[in-house]
């Protein structure tokens, strides 16, 4: 089986600001998608929609705020969203399968590599798997919010050839072209830099949520998965076999030399810590420049409870994050060794590795909890 191309097509593309979905533009994606597969190549929809398409219903006049609110309009609007392309797809004669996953999913190792099985039997079949964030049970700090993000995942998680964001902009542009007449576009990115993060505004829609900032997140997560990544525009039929192929209207990122393999990825994208250490000053250049094990002599305190296997948050002397890692000892072990030498360490108490965490299960990330472009990891 080729590998498969994972499309993401946002709220603004699908649903009008007053609320419903946009069954022409249904129907278009669709055909649009179909070409795809009949050139043989299986495709994943990430598709967002269900809170702007069910708002209405129930009776918000605009896209509402509230968590239970949106997650009332999603359960309506996710219902909506479904039918229309199960009706719109099976005009070419192709099935679909609804998936909703939420951030928690991602968490657990055994719970994604069930979605995984799900996603990979549905393409076997040829059927078009339609994900969305299952908006219902999602509480506020485990939201994707945006499912650019999640598109970066769904990619990732299947091993993509590309993803394609479609939204209602052709591209990232030097400022928000809706508010920046000078703005001019950026048609390929070979780095994610802070300089490229300053550019990227927010939604400029009334049902759109990331804007162009989580659609860099999203590139930034697909980059190091070693996918590349197209964020612009489908308007005529054609125009996303022109996007797949290297000619679409949009800006192209490419994959990064040093893509990340799987078991970094999870921890850097999805694993879930389970306590923090704070690290002197030596461990941290160690870790972040020296590309070193963690040694119990350079932890200074550690906090939460966890025990051998878990992960957990690595912080420096001024509280900034600067990675995470799979730990070898449980806490109350590195409570009693933290800034003793491995000899002491001995001494006190038993553990399989010296390492707190190994080099090999380490991944550097930067302030903001993101992966570094130039992670030694
Ligand atoms: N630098 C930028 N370049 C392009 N678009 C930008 C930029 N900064 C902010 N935006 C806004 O991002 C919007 C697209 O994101 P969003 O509204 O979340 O769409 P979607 O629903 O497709 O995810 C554009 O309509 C635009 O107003
Ligand atoms: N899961 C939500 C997605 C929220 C949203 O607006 O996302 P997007 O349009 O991609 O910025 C929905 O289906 O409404």
């Amino acid at each position: 089986m080729q590998q498969a191309i994972v499309i993401k097509i946002g709220s603004s593309s699908l649903t009008s600001s007053e609320g419903g979905l946009n069954r022409e533009r249904i129907e278009f994606f669709a055909s649009e998608l179909a070409s795809l597969h009949l050139r043989g190549c299986p495709v994943l929809l990430v598709t967002s929609g269900a809170v702007a398409a069910g708002f209405r219903e129930l009776g918000y006049p605009s896209r509402p705020k509230q968590l239970h609110e949106k997650q009332a309009s999603a359960s309506v609007g996710q219902a909506l969203l479904m039918q229309a392309y199960h009706e719109a797809f099976a005009r070419h004669g192709i099935g679909v399968g609804q998936i909703l996953l939420t951030r928690s999913d991602f968490v657990s190792r055994k719970r994604i590599h069930n979605a995984q099985m799900t996603l990979e039997e549905l393409l076997r079949r040829g059927m078009v798997p339609i994900i969305n964030e299952n908006d219902t049970v999602s509480v506020d700090e485990l939201k994707f919010g945006d499912n650019d993000t999640l598109s970066a995942l769904v990619a990732n998680l299947v091993r993509a050839q590309r993803l394609v964001i479609i939204t209602d902009v052709d591209g990232l542009y030097t400022g928000d072209p809706r508010n920046d007449a000078n703005a001019r576009r950026i048609d390929r990115v070979t780095e994610i830099d802070e300089d490229l993060y300053q550019l990227a505004g927010g939604s400029g829609s009334a049902v759109g949520t990331g804007g162009m900032r989580s659609k860099l997140e999203a590139a930034r997560i697909s980059m190091r998965g070693g996918i590349p990544l197209f964020i612009g525009r489908v308007v005529e039929p054609g125009d996303t076999l022109l996007a797949v192929d290297g000619t679409g209207k949009g800006t192209y990122f490419d994959t990064t030399a040093n893509s990340l393999p799987m078991k970094k990825q999870w921890l850097g994208f999805h694993s879930q810590p389970q306590g923090t250490v704070t690290v002197d000053e030596g461990a941290e250049k160690a870790l972040v420049a020296g590309g070193r094990s963690l040694l119990p002599a350079g932890v200074r305190e550690v906090t939460g409870e966890f025990h051998p296997g878990d992960v957990i948050e690595v912080v420096n002397v001024s509280h900034r994050t600067i990675g995470r890692g799979v730990v070898n000892y449980a806490s109350w072990q590195l409570q009693a060794v933290a800034g003793l030498s491995t000899d002491e360490v001995q001494k006190r108490i038993e553990v399989q590795r010296m390492e707190v965490i190994h080099r090999d299960e380490w991944i550097t990330l930067s302030t903001a909890g993101k992966v570094k472009d130039t992670a030694t990891s």
